[in-house]
């Protein structure tokens, strides 16, 4: 059987579910396929259970810090209310028919199935063929990526995925990675009274990050009781009577009810077909221009471009696509404001380059940073107000190139600094903006005075 049609989705993550969307709004017929569950990761086992859980998390912690501040409080922590939110609200116990809905109410047709490349525009789902006349997009996003440490494979290991459905919090958990998914979830964990190990190989936490943002974290989570060991590698897990063995390289041996591998993710478009496109299936991420072209005819948006793994980067490239794929011209992708946060507590909001990153590019970097509990806000907040912020400037040109905003509202401070960064406002003018006092921003204020120091 082959079906004609505009446009063919393959993959219907939050990428992909926009796109399919918006052109079946527009009045293009297009065909959404997707294997698993509309919506993808997000909301399902990434951002949006996972955030709901630091939220119960973090009420925990402001709980406990009352003692010192506003009289005394016992905390008992209930993951019930968690898992249940989560079922009901989050995810709809993994039911997407809400989501399948909206995309057949804007005239989509959705097919559920594993979808193949078999030719040039042309997509099979089991029996079914589909000839798309414009064009295909694959959307397929990542998934876990486990390292071939010896052992590993034959144990009942978790990933972000168990970690969300979990109906109770393990007594012990080793998390393999200090990552996003690995720092979120180990805190939310810890703050539900699970005895946490994170062990990271880099010398940081969050590596990709500002050093001084991973030194943050290890000593904030450490003062919550978790135990965080950098420059640390497994060298075989096994699993014994119900219990996951960890041996380090160094010879230690670390035990645990539960181990979360959180070790990054990884695309994987072999089995895809996309050598029919002339496109080499081995490949590390489907390289994309500007307008998300990855071939004649075909388009791909979100984590499967390899740009950044966030939600954002997957709904901006997918209007940049839906534009493209509409016949109207635009301006291409622009990654130099990319914001990201990591929602520990405190947050770690960053954008554009970090410094190493600058300097790596040849930049004359000046930085400039400032200390949250200085600020007024941070001294009047006290318990928590670990954070900071830092400015990264390309001297020459006298403009932000990159910025970390990290405490109790890391991920909104993030904000201000994201507009400057993307819309190159000249440092000179930040200095005479006016910052509200007191907040937490106002911290900003401080960073960009410290640029002018030696
Ligand atoms: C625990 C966790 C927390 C996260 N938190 C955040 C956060 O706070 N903020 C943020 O911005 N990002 C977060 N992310 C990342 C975010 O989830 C991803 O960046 C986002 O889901 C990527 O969207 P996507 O459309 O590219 O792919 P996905 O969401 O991965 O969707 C791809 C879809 O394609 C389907 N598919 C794959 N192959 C085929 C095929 N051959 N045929 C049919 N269907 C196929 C899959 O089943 C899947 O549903 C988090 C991720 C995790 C794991
Ligand atoms: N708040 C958010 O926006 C958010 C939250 C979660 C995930 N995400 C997205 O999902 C992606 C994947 O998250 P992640 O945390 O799995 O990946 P990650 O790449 O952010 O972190 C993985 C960490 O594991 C470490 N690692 C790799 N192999 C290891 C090993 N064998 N032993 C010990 N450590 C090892 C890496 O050095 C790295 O620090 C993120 O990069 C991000 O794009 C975003």
């Amino acid at each position: 059987m082959v079906e004609q049609t505009d446009v063919v989705v393959i993959g219907m993550g939050p990428g992909g579910e926009h796109v399919a969307g918006r052109l079946a709004e527009s009045g293009l017929d297009v065909v959404g396929v997707e294997a698993e569950l509309v919506g993808g990761e997000c909301p399902y086992w990434g951002c949006v259970p996972s955030k709901m859980m630091i939220r119960a998390a973090n009420l925990l912690a402001e709980a406990r810090r009352v003692p010192g501040m506003a009289g005394s409080t016992q905390v008992t922590p209930d993951w019930g209310p968690v898992a249940t939110r989560v079922r009901d609200e989050a995810t709809d116990d993994w039911n997407d028919q809400v989501a399948v809905d909206r995309f057949t109410g804007t005239g989509g047709r959705f097919v559920r199935g594993r979808a193949v490349l078999s030719g040039p525009g042309t997509v099979r789902v089991a029996e079914a063929e589909y000839t798309a006349r414009r064009g295909v997009v694959i959307a397929t996003g990542t998934r876990p990526a486990i390292p071939p440490i010896p052992g590993l494979a034959q144990t009942p290991f978790w990933t972000n995925r168990d970690a969300v459905a979990a109906k109770e919090p393990p007594a012990s958990l080793i998390v393999l990675g200090g990552g996003a998914i690995g720092l979120e979830l180990a805190q939310v964990f810890a703050r539900f009274g699970t005895a946490v190990t994170v062990i990271e190989a880099l010398d940081h936490l969050v590596p990709m990050e500002e050093p001084e943002a991973g030194e943050l974290l290890a000593e904030t989570l450490a003062a919550e009781g978790l135990t965080i060991l950098t420059g640390a590698r497994a060298a075989g897990v096994e699993h014994r009577a119900g219990t996951f063995a960890v041996r380090l390289e160094d010879g230690r041996e670390l035990t645990a009810q539960q181990l979360l591998v959180a070790t990054g993710r990884r695309v994987d478009v072999s089995g895809l077909g996309v050598e029919h496109a002339g496109l080499d299936p081995k490949t590390r991420a489907l390289t994309v221009d500007g307008q998300m072209r990855a071939a004649e005819g075909l388009w791909a948006v979100g984590d499967v471009t390899g740009v950044g793994a966030f939600t954002h980067v997957a709904m901006y490239q997918a209007q940049i696509a839906i534009r493209d794929i509409l016949g109207q011209p635009g301006p291409d992708a622009d990654y130099r404001a990319l914001p990201r946060v990591t929602f520990t507590d405190p947050e770690i909001g960053a954008v554009g380059l970090s410094e190493q990153a600058a300097r790596a590019r040849g930049l004359t970097v000046r930085t400039g940073v400032s200390q949250i509990p200085s600020s007024a806000r941070g001294w009047i907040h006290k318990a928590g107000n670990a954070g900071f912020i830092k400015l990264v400037e390309d001297a020459e040109r006298g403009v932000l190139v990159g910025a970390t905003s990290a405490g109790p509202a890391g991920g909104e401070v993030l904000y201000g600094l994201a507009v400057a960064v993307h819309a190159q406002v000249p440092t000179a003018q930040l200095r005479h903006m006016i910052y509200a006092y007191p907040t937490f921003h106002r911290a900003v204020e401080d960073a960009l005075a410290a640029l002018n120091r030696p």
